[in-house]
Parts: C-alpha cells; sequence; structure tokens
C-alpha cells in the first residue's frame, strides 16, 4: 500500500523509518490557530483532519490522471498533531515563540505531571477512475462527471494517543541553558523526551513514541485497518 506521510517533522519521518514501511513524505502547512473555547482534544483531532484534506488537494492540485502510476490504484495519508497538556486537562503546551513563553509553560511542568497527546489520521484516498460506484446514478455520475479530481477520500479514522510525562524540578540556570541549546523551539511543551529533555524525565506512563510525535504501535494497528478497508472500495 502506498503511504504518505503528510508532515515536516522529522521525528516523525524517523519513528515512521523503524517501522520498515516504504513512504514518502510531503509538507503541508495548515492554520494552527485554536478556535475560542475548543477542548485539546477537538483541536488536535480538527488538526490532524485539515493536516490530510490538504494533503489530498496538494496531491490533487499536482496530479493528472494521464500521469497516475497506473498500478496505484489506492494510497493512505497519514497526519498526526502533537501537544502537551498540563493536569488541569484544558491548558495546552505549545511550540514555544520566546524564551519567556517557554519558561511561563516549564514552571507549570515543573517538579509534577503533565500530559502528552497526539492525534493521529489515517485517510485512504483512491483514484476516482478505480472507485467502485454504490449504485446506477453513482456509476453515472462517476462517469460524466466532468474533471474529477485523480485522488478522492474513500475512508479515514482518527485516534488520540495519551501518554503522562512527570518533570523534575526544574531550576532557572536549567531552563536557560536549555532553552540557550535551541532543542525547544519547534516542539510541542518546549522540549524533546528523545534529545536533551530526557534529563527532565522522571517517569512516563504510556508510550514513548507517542511523547516523540507518533505513537508507532497505534499507527501501524490503523495502517492495517485502512489498508484492508482499500481492498473492498477499489476495483
Ligand atoms: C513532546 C515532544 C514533542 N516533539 C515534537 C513532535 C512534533 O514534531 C512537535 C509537535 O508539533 P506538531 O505541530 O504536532 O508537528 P510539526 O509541526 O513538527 O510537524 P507537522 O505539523 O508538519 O506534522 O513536537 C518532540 O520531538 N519530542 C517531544 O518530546
Amino acid at each position: 500500500m502506498d503511504i504518505i506521510l503528510a508532515s515536516g517533522s522529522p521525528r516523525r519521518r524517523e519513528l515512521l523509518s523503524r517501522a520498515q514501511l516504504d513512504f514518502t513524505v510531503m509538507s503541508v502547512d495548515i492554520d494552527e490557530t485554536p478556535h475560542a473555547n475548543e477542548s485539546p482534544k477537538d483541536y488536535i483531532e480538527r488538526m490532524v483532519a485539515t493536516k490530510a484534506d490538504a494533503a489530498v488537494q496538494q496531491l490533487n492540485a499536482t496530479s493528472r490522471e494521464e500521469d497516475a502510476d497506473k498500478d496505484v490504484e489506492s494510497r493512505l495519508v497519514l497526519t498526526a498533531d502533537t501537544i502537551g497538556v498540563l493536569a488541569d486537562g484544558k491548558t495546552v503546551l505549545v511550540k514555544p515563540t520566546s524564551r519567556e513563553q517557554a519558561y511561563e509553560m516549564w514552571q507549570q511542568m515543573s517538579d509534577t505531571a503533565h500530559e502528552v497527546w497526539t492525534a493521529v489520521q489515517v485517510t485512504l484516498i483512491a483514484r476516482s477512475a478505480h472507485l467502485v460506484p454504490c449504485d446506477n446514478a453513482a456509476a453515472h455520475a462517476a462517469v460524466h462527471t466532468p474533471k474529477q479530481p485523480v485522488w478522492q477520500v474513500v475512508s479515514q479514522q482518527q485516534l488520540t494517543e495519551r501518554t503522562e510525562v512527570t518533570f523534575i524540578p526544574l531550576t532557572a540556570q536549567m531552563m536557560r541553558e536549555y532553552w540557550d541549546s535551541g532543542e525547544p523551539q519547534d516542539k510541542a511543551g518546549g522540549y524533546g523526551i528523545q534529545g536533551l529533555g530526557a534529563a527532565w524525565v522522571s517517569r512516563i506512563n504510556g508510550s514513548y513514541t507517542n511523547v516523540v510525535g507518533l505513537p508507532l504501535a497505534q499507527t501501524l494497528a490503523l495502517i492495517n485497518t485502512l489498508s484492508q478497508h482499500s481492498s473492498a472500495s477499489v476495483s
């Protein structure tokens, strides 16, 4: 099954490569601004769905039926979004845009537990020419609808995995040195458990790969499920 990782995260690319799957990577750029009063779970589930939609739009903008590899009838698009959440279940820990914002987050994470949530979506897309019409009207439409996009969404499934992470007590010097390392800037919660951030973690309860940005075992199970959907819906 042709898999596309629609992510710019080098950590996600590295994690998926550990599964020894063949995949290609594309980046999508979406507006990640939360809606007013949006719950953390609703936010990350909306993010992965929006990233998937953007990836399909991008594929259709660059694909032409005549160029498509005729052997590839369906593909899986994998998207993910990771945030930290404080014990209140509401305060979202984002990628810090400044030293001050990082310090403010870390002071709330010091010597206590927070959670890291990653939402994952696997979207099955099929070449329009290969879709199995469900009735005569659909069959007529599939043949006579002008300018069908090359790729159409057949189905998608999401999951949200949560891992509890406990930090040791953090001092001002620890925070200053960590910010200066450059590691915090592009990571939810401003730390990388796979990097220097490991020194701040006294324990985790749950999936380690979920903290890094892709709960690998759960993601592979989702890929397997959607791969089985494919044979049922593509001629
Ligand atoms: C908590 C934690 C997060 N992270 C990273 C994983 C993600 O790359 C990032 C969360 O930001 P995301 O917005 O989920 O992902 P991204 O912007 O890096 O990539 P894309 O949206 O294109 O998929 O934080 C770590 O690398 N280690 C950690 O311990």
